[in-house]
């Protein structure tokens, strides 16, 4: 006799995603006037008897007696139904089989629904206990047998102890009439499934509660389809990062928490307790504090470009991976730059601000054309170098630096120096990337050397330009106009003030950081962010991490896939491999990929080996972090 646990599901709201009168109610009632009114009833019903506060057989002869049910309605939703099994319960269906025969249905629902998917996770008929729908002769539903103990009172709790069940016992279930059979010392544990729905009786009367099945396998230590429950994985976002990002993270089974605005260092040390992933845009700073006292904090996305608020080092000394979206809002930064240069160069913001005031101003005085103008480039990336080519195919001339050899595209041209640039252009516009070299790299001095008339656009970060010094030049009239988008101290919510001494400047246009800010990049960004996370918890794939070794690593099958970490130091392959071998583990695959500071290896391992054979691999030196998915 196997030590497995026999598990009772119920079947309504559990192994499946529906409620069975409900969905009956929906076939019965389609294009019927009073649909809505008697769906509502029922549903009412449903839930007065789920809570206990109705008997069992009193709602269930209301409902009945609410509709008009056909063999034909029952008939549909029984063919539906393994298609709309609850998401756990599909991803589980081979564990589920593998454990059939200690697996039991109790329902207060039909056994013509049930038995598909019954069968479907081959459960034998004898351990299916469901109600049995009487016909008349025109197949219209006229009831239940009343001779099964199911459609009467306390039928669930009756129905189980006829089956004479002996080992541990584990009932799962998300209404009273599951309670109840743990109530009534019948299970040893009984685990509100709120997977569906969540009933605050059921789950006050529950040992635990679960909101996948998957949480359940994993207490009742059987395995399942993933390494570890989903649901228990914690990702924390920040900083209204996109729903997109939301609804695919919580698809994927995770569990996820959102806040509108960024967090200071304390509120996110303290919130970040027991947090496995960060999400954030570029507001929080992640500091090496934050980073230490992280307990459970295993990756981070930046919903954005720059990552350079993220301390990279410390994160990567403790195996933290971080990922960002690079590409997600280039365009929309670059289209705001076009806009911006336009803008500065025919003085619209304030020619539109005098009008608000009741001012006519119309006159050609410093309106400039962009055709013919020398655009200066400083970064030549992923931004710099879109813009050049938008820039070129408006008649401008491009001239760019950059620290790195850069492609040039079209025609534009490579200077040398920023000085020749800054000599040279009639816009200039900073798309250098936010490491710490780059602070005031615009200063009084570069200043000084623009063409006078010249304008400025600062969309990369807030520290590349000394602001007091722009203000100066500004108040004296040196230049034509600024944009500035970035600045070294920005609100961390949109009710924080803000305070610059460029406000109030003529031509200086200023805008809170929204450069990437178009619904479109915000989705993108929400989507590809995400996919990057969800490539490193579910696959261990790393690709486009920024302080990790890349890896780009198909999905787990057949195999078990450990995951190792380490400092780049001599020997920890040998060491990891040695282990491997001790504990008897045999390798079907292996990639290591390093860098300067990090290593990552990647073993698929055969599935047969003793469960705690993989603690060793913890212990090999220079691990920084060790995981395990199947
Ligand atoms: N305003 C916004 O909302 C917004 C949106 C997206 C990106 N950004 C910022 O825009 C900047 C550019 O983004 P990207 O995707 O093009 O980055 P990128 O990394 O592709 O390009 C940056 C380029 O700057 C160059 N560079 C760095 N320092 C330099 C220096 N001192 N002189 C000359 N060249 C230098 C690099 O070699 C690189 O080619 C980043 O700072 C990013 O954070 C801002
Ligand atoms: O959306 C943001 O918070 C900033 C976006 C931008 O600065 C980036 O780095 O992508």
């Amino acid at each position: 006799m196997s030590d497995a646990p026999t598990l009772i599901f119920d079947f309504d709201s559990t192994l499946v995603g529906f409620e069975t009168l409900e969905a009956l109610a929906e076939l019965a009632l389609e294009g019927a006037p009073e649909a809505g009114a008697v769906r509502g009833e029922i549903a009412a019903l449903t839930d007065q008897a789920m809570s206990g506060v109705l008997s069992f057989d009193q709602a269930l002869t209301r409902r009945l007696t609410l509709l008009p049910l056909t063999r034909d309605h029952v008939q549909v939703l029984a063919e539906q139904a393994v298609a709309r099994l609850a998401p756990s319960v599909a991803r589980n269906v081979e564990t589920l089989r593998a454990h059939a025969e200690r697996v039991v249905i109790v329902s207060g629902g039909f056994r013509e629904v049930i038995a598909p998917v019954a069968r479907h996770l081959g459960v034998p008929d004898e351990q299916v206990l469901a109600n049995d729908l009487t016909y008349d002769d025109k197949g219209r539903v006229t009831g239940v047998d009343r001779a099964n103990p199911l459609s009467a009172d306390g039928g669930k709790v009756t129905g189980i102890r006829a089956l004479g069940l002996s080992g541990t016992v584990v009932m799962i279930g998300d209404g009273w009439t599951d309670a109840e059979v743990r109530l009534a010392g019948l299970a040893d544990r009984f685990h509100a499934f709120c997977e569906v729905v969540r009933r605050p009786r059921v789950v006050e009367a529950a040992d635990a509660v679960a909101v996948s099945l998957d949480e359940v396998l994993h207490a009742e230590g059987l395995s399942g389809r993933w390494s570890y429950p989903r649901s228990r994985i914690k990702v924390l976002l920040l900083e209204s990062v996109h729903p997109a990002a939301v609804a695919a993270l919580e698809d994927a089974g995770y569990s996820v928490e959102c806040e509108t605005g960024a967090l200071d260092e304390d509120a996110l040390i303290e919130r970040l307790k027991g947090v496995h992933v960060l999400g954030l845009r570029s507001k929080t700073g992640v500091s090496e504090r934050v980073i230490d006292a992280a307990d459970r904090l295993m990756a981070v996305g930046a919903f954005c470009i720059g990552t350079n608020h993220i301390d990279l080092e410390a994160a990567s000394r403790r195996g933290i991976a971080v990922f960002n979206a690079p590409y997600s809002n280039t365009r929309s930064v670059v289209e705001l730059a076009i806009g911006l240069v336009i803008t500065l160069m025919r003085g619209v913001a304030d020619r539109s601000a005098a009008m608000h005031e009741g001012r006519w101003n119309k006159s050609a005085r410093g309106s400039r054309e962009l055709r013919g103008k020398t655009l200066g480039i400083v970064g030549y990336g992923a931004i710099g170098s879109q813009l050049s080519v938008l820039a070129e195919a408006l008649g401008m001339r491009v001239i760019y630096h950059d620290l790195s050899e850069r492609l040039a595209l079209g025609n534009a041209r490579p200077v040398i120096t920023l000085d020749d640039l800054l000599a040279e252009a009639d816009v200039v516009s900073l798309h250098v990337d936010g490491r710490a070299g780059n602070h005031r790299l615009i200063g009084a001095g570069e200043l000084a050397r623009m063409k006078p008339g010249a304008v400025l656009i600062n969309l990369s970060r807030g520290h590349v330009v000394d602001i007091d010094a722009l203000a100066e030049v500004m108040r004296a009239g040196r230049l034509g106009g600024a944009a500035i988008d970035v600045f070294p101290e920005e609100p961390r919510t949109n009710q924080d003030p803000f305070d610059s001494p460029l406000r109030g400047l003529a031509n200086v246009i200023l805008t809170p950081h929204v450069g990437g800010s178009t619904e479109e990049a915000q989705e993108a960004i929400g989507a590809f962010a995400a996919s990057r996370l969800l490539g490193y918890l579910n696959r261990g794939d790393t690709t486009f991490c920024v302080n990790l070794p890349n890896a780009q690593l198909s999905d787990v099958q057949g195999a078990h896939r450990l995951l190792h970490i380490h400092q780049n130091q001599p020997g920890v392959l040998a060491a990891l491999n040695l282990a491997l071998s001790e504990a008897g583990l045999n390798i079907l695959g292996q990639h290591l990929k390093t860098d300067g500071r990090t290593g990552y290896v990647i073993t698929d391992v055969d599935r047969d080996y003793q469960a705690g054979a993989l603690d060793v691999l913890k212990t090999v030196p220079g691990t920084l972090r060790f995981r395990a998915l199947y």
